[in-house]
């Protein structure tokens, strides 16, 4: 029988998702994926992570030809801690462990997000298509901020939009000012709105079709939940119902995912979101190529200087330091993209020991997993 995803295609399954979860699984258990069991018997099924709280890991899925279930899932120890192993919105292989369901395989993701917290790597969400990057037109309004964010969205190749919220809070030549600085980063998809004079909603709207999946990161109080209320026209809910018990249906938590429903026409379609309260300091690790095509411009530059390694200081041949001198980069810019390079280099070599480690960890892990279907 042919698999029935239409469900989940609505919160995001796409045939990227199953080419990889079909490369990742042996014939049988691509079989067993397929079979034609009740709902009650199917030995495995494809969940995606809505909200991982420190005990238990909330999902929703698909079983047999029934409508989106969310339920707990098992979370066996290769996957822990779960802040390096599983993000919000993964797309996961459960198989059926009695009346539970136990996590056996991550599918390879699209895209992933992830941080430094407390000195630790912490993923914080993966197979986005857009990260809303909000900024609010007051004093919380920060270009070095926003580079930074763009370097994660960049790295994780996911496509960046930066919202200009509270619009009504200015004037038209202030509005017009931080337009304008905005766009200085290398983005093209800015927008201004006003949550409360439901200014720019309608264009965000577009942004809003069957299966596409958002984060929304930006300091606390520019307006991410307003703005998402805005576009839900309701409280945000979660998707599914419940197979098990009601506990913790709403509990809030730093990493959870929403759904609302789409703004296209197909019926049922949702859009998953992802808001992220606790995401005041944001540490970029790992992003070097993120903050490189940040800085396009700066870094395009650095790749002509007469040194491959120029620290454009006092070098000469140095283009960066020509272009700083005629004016056509900005110093704030330069220096924002020096620091970031040189905190990921920092954290880079700091971590490089630990890293290794864990890669070590992850490839051991591995070989057992092969050995045990080996023996299989
Ligand atoms: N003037 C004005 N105020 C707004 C607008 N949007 C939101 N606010 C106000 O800004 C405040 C913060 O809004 P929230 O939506 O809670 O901000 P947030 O980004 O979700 O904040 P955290 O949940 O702390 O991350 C609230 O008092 C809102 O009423 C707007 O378009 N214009
Ligand atoms: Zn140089």
């Amino acid at each position: 029988m042919t698999l029935n995803f239409s469900h989940l295609q609505s919160i995001g399954w796409t045939n990227y998702f199953m080419q990889q979860l079909s490369a990742q699984l042996s014939f049988d258990e691509l079989t067993a994926l397929h079979s034609d069991e009740e709902p009650t018997n199917q030995p495995y099924a494809v969940f995606r992570i809505t909200a991982i709280h420190r005990d238990r890991i909330e999902a929703i899925g698909e079983l047999g030809s029934s409508n989106l279930i969310s339920t707990d899932l098992l979370c066996p120890p290769e996957f822990r801690p779960t802040s390096l192993f599983l993000a919000v919105g993964d797309w996961v292989l459960a198989e059926r462990a009695e009346e539970h369901w136990r996590i056996k395989l991550v599918v390879e993701p699209k895209s992933r997000l992830q941080r430094l917290s407390v000195d630790q790597p912490q993923l914080i969400a993966a197979n986005l298509d857009y990260l809303w990057i909000v900024t609010s037109a007051n004093q919380d309004f920060n270009l070095k901020r926003l580079q930074r964010y763009l370097a994660l969205a960049l790295e994780a190749n996911i496509e960046p939009v930066v919202i200009l919220t509270k619009s009504d809070l200015c004037s038209e030549a202030e509005l017009e000012e931080y337009l304008a600085q905005l766009k200085k980063l290398n983005c093209h998809l800015i927008h201004a709105i006003s949550t409360l004079e439901g200014t720019g909603l309608d264009t965000l709207k577009t942004y809003l079709n069957s299966g596409t999946s958002i984060a929304l990161v930006g300091s606390s109080g520019v307006g991410k939940s307003s703005l998402l209320n805005a576009l839900a026209g309701t409280q945000q809910e979660v998707a599914g119902i419940r197979e098990d018990d009601d506990k913790g249906k709403h509990t809030t938590t730093a990493r959870q995912l929403f759904f609302i429903d789409s703004a296209d026409e197909k019926a049922h379609g949702k859009v998953a979101v992802i808001d992220t309260p606790g995401m005041r300091e944001l540490q970029l690790f790992n992003s070097q190529q993120g903050i490189e095509e940040t800085f396009a411009d700066i870094h395009s530059l650095a790749q002509d200087c007469r040194f491959s390694d120029c620290h454009h200081e006092q070098e000469p041949g140095c283009k960066v330091r020509e272009a700083l001198e005629n004016g056509t980069i900005d110093p704030s810019d330069f220096n924002n993209y020096q620091k970031l390079l040189k905190e990921d280099e920092h954290i880079k070599r700091r971590d490089l020991g630990s890293h290794a480690e864990r890669k070590h960890q992850r490839s051991f892990s591995k070989m057992v997993k092969t050995m045990n279907k080996e023996i299989w």
